[in-house]
């Protein structure tokens, strides 16, 4: 009887809990287009400028905007705890404030994500996620990028200077938060190494971070020419134009992030055996950064897990054949691709390091 009772009960609670959570999906969209609204604004460029929490005059003054309309969306930004809000007081009306969240979405510094949320919020990355489903029951015959916009990501990005603009920048965004992270929980990865190539380094960040963080490392910033273009000069760093199918440049070590996720097994083979070519038999190495699915959530890391599983959703809207690998699936496209060991260690970010020797 209790035990029917405390069933009825946990099942009451479970409704309750569905009716307010379906409205998240309801609604899901709307958070990533208020953040994008606030970066478009500069709402936190502007607080930051100000050097002090605003007012909604001030605010709407300082953006040109009208205040009824920012108020509205000031509210909602307040709700999500994305600003905070500062209660009038006799000496003067509320004020906006800044907190560790809202210091992300400012368009640059160490910290910034903007531009990784205007990319992925962008109608050339939307677009493609309306073709999930049509990709996964198999009703369109190429991947969903290449169906919306006629070709892969790659040649697209080729084709359209502004988007290879902003992916970059986005990609720079991830540099920013993964690179140190990989340097404070494994510096002795890097120890003993005295050129590294990075493989697909996009426009240099991880690299510039990486000779920065290791004096002793001469490093060579490797991608395709278009994107290698936009790559900063830098001392130590010598940017080289290719394509990782054909050949990479050689190095005491190859660092490759957040590349061999957006192909599939074949390709990726394919890929890990020009890195293996690039390096010294005796002692070189192959530097993963990447995330390592973990099914059975065996670290409990709960929020970095759902951020693996989203990424995972991200190379099957955007990529061709992209996915991210479990344990198993590192270990079999890495002894396809010939390397004899490799170790995982995972640190407190996203992506593992992943280590393959030859
Ligand atoms: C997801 S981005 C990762 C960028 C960077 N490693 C990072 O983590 O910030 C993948 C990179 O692979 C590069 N890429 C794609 N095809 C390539 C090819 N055939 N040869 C060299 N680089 C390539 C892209 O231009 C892009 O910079």
């Amino acid at each position: 009887m209790e035990d029917k009772q405390r069933e009825l009960g946990g099942k009451e609670k479970e409704e309750e809990h569905a009716k307010v959570e379906i409205w998240k999906y309801v609604f899901g969209f709307v958070k990533v287009a208020v953040v994008k609204c606030a970066i478009e604004l500069g709402i936190a460029d502007a607080i930051e400028s100000h050097g002090s929490p605003m007012t909604l005059l001030e605010l709407s003054s300082a953006l040109r905007c009208d205040p009824s309309p920012l108020h509205r969306i000031m509210r909602v930004l307040v709700h999500l705890k994305i600003f905070k809000e500062k209660p009038a007081t006799q000496l003067g009306p509320k004020v906006y404030a800044q907190t560790p969240l809202s210091k992300r979405l400012l368009k640059s510094g160490q910290n910034s994500m903007a531009a990784l949320i205007l990319l992925e919020s962008s109608p050339v990355m939307l677009a493609p996620w309306h073709g999930l489903s049509a990709r996964i029951q198999g009703n369109i015959r190429n991947p969903v990028f290449e169906e919306v916009h006629g070709e892969d990501l790659w040649s697209f990005g080729a084709a359209n200077p502004d988007h290879n603009k902003l992916f970059n920048e986005a990609m720079a965004c991830d540099a920013r938060v993964n690179v140190p992270a990989v340097i404070e929980s494994c510096l002795e990865v890097f120890k003993g190494i005295e050129t590294v190539v990075d493989v697909g380094g996009g426009d240099g960040s991880t690299m510039r971070l990486l000779v920065e963080a290791c004096p002793w490392i001469q490093g060579i910033n490797f991608d395709l020419p278009h994107v290698v273009s936009l790559a900063q000069e830098c001392d130590r760093i010598e940017n080289v134009g290719g394509d990782m199918f054909d050949c990479v440049p050689k190095a005491d070590a190859v660092i490759i992030k957040g590349v061999l996720h957006d192909w599939g097994d074949d390709e990726c083979i394919r890929i890990l055996k020009k890195c293996r070519e690039a390096i010294p038999e005796d002692k070189g190495k192959v530097i993963i950064i990447e995330a390592v699915i973990d099914e059975k959530d065996e670290k409990g890391d709960i929020k970095l897990t759902n951020v693996r599983l989203m990424l995972d959703m991200v190379m099957m809207a955007h990529t061709n054949t992209g996915k991210e690998r479990t344990l198993k699936e590192w270990g079999y496209v890495l002894g396809e691709a010939g390397f004899s060991r490799h170790t995982i260690t995972p640190i407190d970010a996203v992506p593992s390091v992943i280590q393959a020797f030859p």
